[in-house]
């Protein structure tokens, strides 16, 4: 017994520790994953051992508050929210309350609780805010702090503009919780032209909103969402849905997704769809909050010191760790730029083991802070399936090892030049991994679809028979390829007659095959459609291409110096020279010109209820429709599924059509 009182007290330390790191100085050390094992460990110290020392971190809220704020003492406590990993936590956590109403009842028939209804909502990652309204007037915002005392941050909260000052609501005083947050749009502008970047949007909010000048807080463009009435004179909701109309009337904004069900099962049933779009949200969120919906359940089920016994959030798994860098290296890409790649200790991201991240380019190391950084502690983040990155060093003040950065090319030893960011080798014509890497793009699914190639067989043919260029495949014989390793006749064969079909390729492909810098499929798609032969292209100027949707001043600068340049205008006519014939297929289908969506720009977001995105896309296109993946002033129209997030906000900021009826979308379709 000694021993686990031992155990709970190192921990209680360690975990204040990091609880003044993160409320009190916005500035945690340890990723929340880790915070959350430490936490676990103690909540079940103290199940087992039945005792819970009264200093424990488990009975109370957030941590001392920061000097030089007034304090603001709650109307209503504020509460943390009780925790579920998976669906059988929250199985768990229902069939508690759905007892608890059985026993209610039985005590109460003559006014008996209503049958559970439940709300999901996005758990919004910032910091809590309460506000409070004196007969309508904004007079007091305030930090969570301990739950019961608060920092007083009304100057700071004023910054916010989507924040209202006034409210039509003017009987007596109200208060209005709800979480102040950084967009995450807003943090990547930010972070372009900062001196020093933020590296978590959570962090950024939290410690814009605790800054003693409200200019700085002015200055990170905040936002916030309210989910929560607190405290009111003399209103009374019946339920969530009627408090949640109640902050939209008062003209608060309100998450994106508030969803009623009138089972647990429906709310599980959800998770899973919720959980694969949180990327869509132009904020953070680091779960779901499942609350009962009606009111006098709330009332009777109340509160543990803690948290409300009528909520529960369910957490995302984490996306960001902490780590050792070990070292960097320096990556040759196809177009010559070289990227440095960060060997880190390997670490476990969502169940995905983390040992290589990428840093942007050379000025990313500036910037991020971590010149001196191997060996240090770093942070780095895995999200949304793309390549983890390194956000920076935990401690700064703290110096590791110096990262040293290249003069010369890992690849080929010639001198690197740095444009803006990036340093890139210029040896076009003999640095290997340049020359290996535009092959291997060349024959690439998406490029000319030549079966059986990889990035091996491309160095294997340059290794072994002088393959330099993309048109030196087209004089490839079988004398030459049977005598290679791991080759045999019938891959020979195979190579050489997939070569041979690729001579007839559409132009898009041929395109992208070539590997203009900047420019991806979709943007050779449409230069493909809108020239239609490859020697206009060719001689298209930047003011004509910008004019093209889609397509900005660098894309258009690096189309035009990609094809004036004369080691690609030999190659291109090498390849043409060889037979490769790259021509505009011409649709067999003749389009109605006619028809509402012929040459408009439509922009596709949300679940649409009776086909995939990429379906309706592809039907669109058939009309003579352009799929845009991102709005902007040139969008016709945003088509809008269930679900809808910053995309749809952002067509409606901008004014341009939405279509958010699948019915009429149909009907104007002809299909319906
Ligand atoms: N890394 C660290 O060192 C460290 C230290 C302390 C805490 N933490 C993190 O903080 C968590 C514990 O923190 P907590 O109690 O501050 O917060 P919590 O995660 O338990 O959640 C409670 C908060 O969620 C917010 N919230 C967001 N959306 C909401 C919604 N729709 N409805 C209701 N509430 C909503 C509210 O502001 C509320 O205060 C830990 O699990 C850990 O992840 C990390
Ligand atoms: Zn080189």
């Amino acid at each position: 017994m000694t021993d686990a009182l031992e155990a709970m007290k190192a921990l209680i330390e360690e975990i204040y520790s990091h609880n003044h790191l993160y409320y009190t100085m916005d500035q945690p050390s340890i990723s929340d994953a880790e915070y959350d094992k430490l936490y676990d460990r103690l909540v079940a110290l103290e199940l087992a051992s039945g005792i819970t020392l009264p200093n424990s971190p488990t009975q109370r809220v957030g941590d001392q508050l920061l000097k030089g704020f007034d304090p603001h003492r709650h109307k209503s406590r504020l509460w943390s929210l009780d925790k579920a990993q998976n669906p059988d936590e929250i199985r768990t956590w229902y069939n508690r309350a759905a007892k608890f109403v059985d026993e209610y009842n039985d005590q109460n028939d003559e006014d008996p609780l209503p049958p559970l209804t439940f709300v999901m909502e996005l758990k919004f990652d910032g910091l809590t805010l309460n506000l409070t309204y004196d007969q309508g007037i904004l007079v007091q915002a305030a930090t969570r702090g301990n739950g019961v005392v608060g920092e007083g941050i009304l100057a700071q909260v004023k910054t916010i503009r989507s924040i209202p000052t006034e409210i039509p609501y003017r009987d007596g005083i109200i208060e209005v919780q709800g979480e102040g947050i950084m967009n995450l749009s807003v943090l990547d502008e930010y972070n372009k032209t900062a001196v020093e970047p933020l590296k978590n949007a959570r962090n950024a909010a939290a410690g814009a909103l605790r800054n003693l000048n409200p200019k700085v807080t002015d200055s990170r463009k905040l936002n916030a969402y309210f989910y929560q009435v607190g405290y009111t004179d003399s209103l009374k909701f019946t339920s969530h849905q009627a408090m949640v109309d109640f902050l939209r009337d008062n003209r608060f904004k309100v998450g994106p997704f508030v969803e009623m069900y009138d089972s647990i099962e429906g709310v599980i049933d959800q998770l899973e769809n919720i959980t694969a779009m949180r990327h869509t949200y132009d904020f953070l969120i680091d779960g779901l909050v499942i609350k009962i919906n009606d009111t006098l359940t709330r009332e009777a089920m109340g509160y543990t010191d803690k948290f409300p016994r009528w909520a529960i959030a369910f957490k995302f798994e984490a996306e960001e760790a902490i780590t050792t860098l070990l070292s960097v290296s320096w990556e040759v890409g196809r177009t010559g730029k070289i990227t440095p790649v960060a060997k880190v200790e390997p670490v476990n991201i969502a169940g995905v083991t983390v040992q290589n991240c990428t840093l942007n380019n050379y000025g990313d190391i500036e910037r991020k802070g971590l010149k001196h950084a191997l060996g240090s502690q770093v942070y780095i983040r895995r999200s949304n399936d793309v390549i983890p990155e390194l956000l920076g060093k935990v401690t700064e003040e703290i110096d590791g090892e110096e990262v040293i950065c290249p003069d010369t090319c890992p690849s080929c030893g010639s001198v690197l030049e740095l444009k803006g960011a990036h340093l890139f080798c210029l040896n076009r014509l003999e640095c290997r991994t340049q020359l290996i890497g535009r092959i291997t793009l060349f024959a690439s699914r998406d490029a000319m679809d030549i079966e059986t190639f990889s990035g091996m067989t491309a160095e294997q043919l340059y290794n072994d028979l002088d393959v330099r260029e993309p048109a030196d495949l087209y004089s490839l014989t079988f004398d030459d390829l049977v005598k290679l390793e791991r080759f045999g006749e019938k891959k020979a064969n195979n190579l050489l007659a997939s070569l041979e079909k690729s001579k007839q390729c559409d132009l898009a492909s041929f395109l992208y095959a070539l590997g203009i810098p900047n420019t991806g499929r979709s943007t050779t798609r449409q230069l493909a459609e809108h020239y239609r032969d490859l020697h206009k292209l060719m001689a298209a100027t930047p003011e004509e291409l910008v004019a093209l949707n889609d397509i900005g001043g660098i894309m258009a600068e690096s189309i035009v110096s990609f094809f004036r340049d004369p080691i690609m205008q030999r190659s291109i006519e090498r390849l043409l020279e060889a037979g490769v014939n790259p021509t505009m297929e011409e649709s067999l289908v003749v389009i109605d010109r006619d028809n509402p969506f012929y040459g408009k720009t439509i922009v596709l977001t949300g679940t649409l209820p009776s086909m995939g995105r990429d379906e309706m896309g592809k039907k669109l296109e058939a009309m003579g429709a352009k799929i845009s993946g991102s709005v902007s002033k040139k969008t016709d129209i945003v088509i809008a599924g269930e679900s809808a997030g910053s995309k749809l906000t952002k067509a409606q900021d901008l004014g341009i059509r939405i279509i958010d009826n699948e019915q009429e979308l149909l009907e104007l379709m002809g299909e319906a």
